[in-house]
């Protein structure tokens, strides 16, 4: 559905990106996930037509963004960071006079708005003017205006920044419910890392215009990172005796505590547990942490990708 060959864009100084290699197949859900600046935007702008690479090639749909655009244009959804909804009008008005454009017949345009409004869960407010509807409500509708065509593959440039958790979470479940339904390939970027891990099967990282990692999000936890179990026992003697039991398992001790770095740490802990009572020094308290994809990047760069703090992914046991 999508193939790029060393995809370059500069503006002046800046390399914005730097050489993409990039195949997407149909019907897969892919996430491009990195920093402010990673060049995820222009990445995505030169895969729309919106702008000329610099150097190197990009076939969307079959077609080369640079001298087929309009082959290109026909066949994809691209939902910007603005909204593409006017304000004036009310919503249904929109979608038709949107079908209308791409060539759609007047009751095809009206039953194709009818089926994105019932699908986004828009029925309510449909016929309301769009400057009416709430962040959450207008990033929907941007979404169905991008769908009216019926594209094989939609672009979302960072569908749910600037809305609150809620909206959020119910933007994901109906974009992952459109692609259940219509199998469409949806290539969405974003800087949240939750969002990322959840609902793609395939994450991009990107980092200074190039693709540093590039897989499902478990796999890149667990090659990159894995998990943690962390043991605490009452006294450092404890923590000593079960850290030379467990000594296979390569445990570092800090103080009371002991660190095991390994994969399937849930899995594996009620085993740890068992050994450690088998050996007279139980563990007093044990927490499983799990890596993020935050963690990935923190391994991959030497920086952190959160902003803000997102929660770990914990699993607190008692033992
Ligand atoms: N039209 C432009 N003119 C000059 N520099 C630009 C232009 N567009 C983007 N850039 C620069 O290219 C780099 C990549 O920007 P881009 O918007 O693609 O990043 P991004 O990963 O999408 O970031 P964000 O998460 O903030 O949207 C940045 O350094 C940006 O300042």
């Amino acid at each position: 559905m999508i193939e790029t060959q060393g995809l370059t864009k500069h503006f002046k100084d800046v390399r914005a990106v730097d050489g993409i290699d990039l195949t997407v197949a149909p019907g897969e859900l892919v996430a491009l996930l990195g920093p402010n600046g990673a060049g995820k935007s222009t990445t995505l702008r030169m895969l729309t037509t919106l702008i000329p690479p610099t150097a190197g090639t990009a076939r969307v749909a079959g077609f080369d963004v640079v001298r087929q655009q309009r082959e290109v244009r026909l066949r994809i959804g691209y939902i910007g960071q603005g909204n593409g909804a006017g304000h004036s009008q009310r919503g249904r008005d929109e979608l038709i006079s949107q079908g209308r454009a791409y060539g759609l017949g007047v009751r095809d345009a009206r039953t194709r708005a009818a089926t994105l409004i019932d699908s986004l869960g828009l029925g309510e407010v449909a016929d309301r003017r769009v400057s009416s509807l709430s962040g959450g409500q207008r990033r929907r509708l941007d979404i169905a205006m991008g769908l009216i065509h019926s594209p094989e593959l939609l672009f979302l440039d960072e569908p749910s920044t600037g809305l609150d958790p809620q909206n959020r979470a119910n933007l994901q479940e109906h974009i992952l419910d459109l692609r259940a339904r219509h199998a469409t390939t949806i290539v969405l970027t974003t800087h949240y890392l939750d969002e990322a891990d959840s609902m793609a099967e395939r994450v991009i990282v990107v980092d200074h215009g190039r693709i540093i990692a590039d897989d499902s999000p478990q796999r890149l936890k667990a090659e990159h990172v894995g998990d943690r179990i962390i043991l605490g026992f009452d006294h450092e003697t404890e923590a000593a005796s079960a850290a030379s039991a467990l000594g296979g398992l390569d445990p570092v001790r800090e103080g009371t505590r002991l660190l095991i770095a390994t994969q399937e740490a849930p899995r594996r802990v009620t085993g740890l547990l068992d050994d450690l009572r088998a050996h007279g020094t139980p563990a007093a308290e044990v927490e499983v942490v799990r890596p993020t994809l935050d963690d990935v990047f923190l391994q991959l760069t030497g920086r952190s990708l959160r902003e803000g703090g997102a929660a770990d992914t914990r699993e607190l046991v008692e033992v």
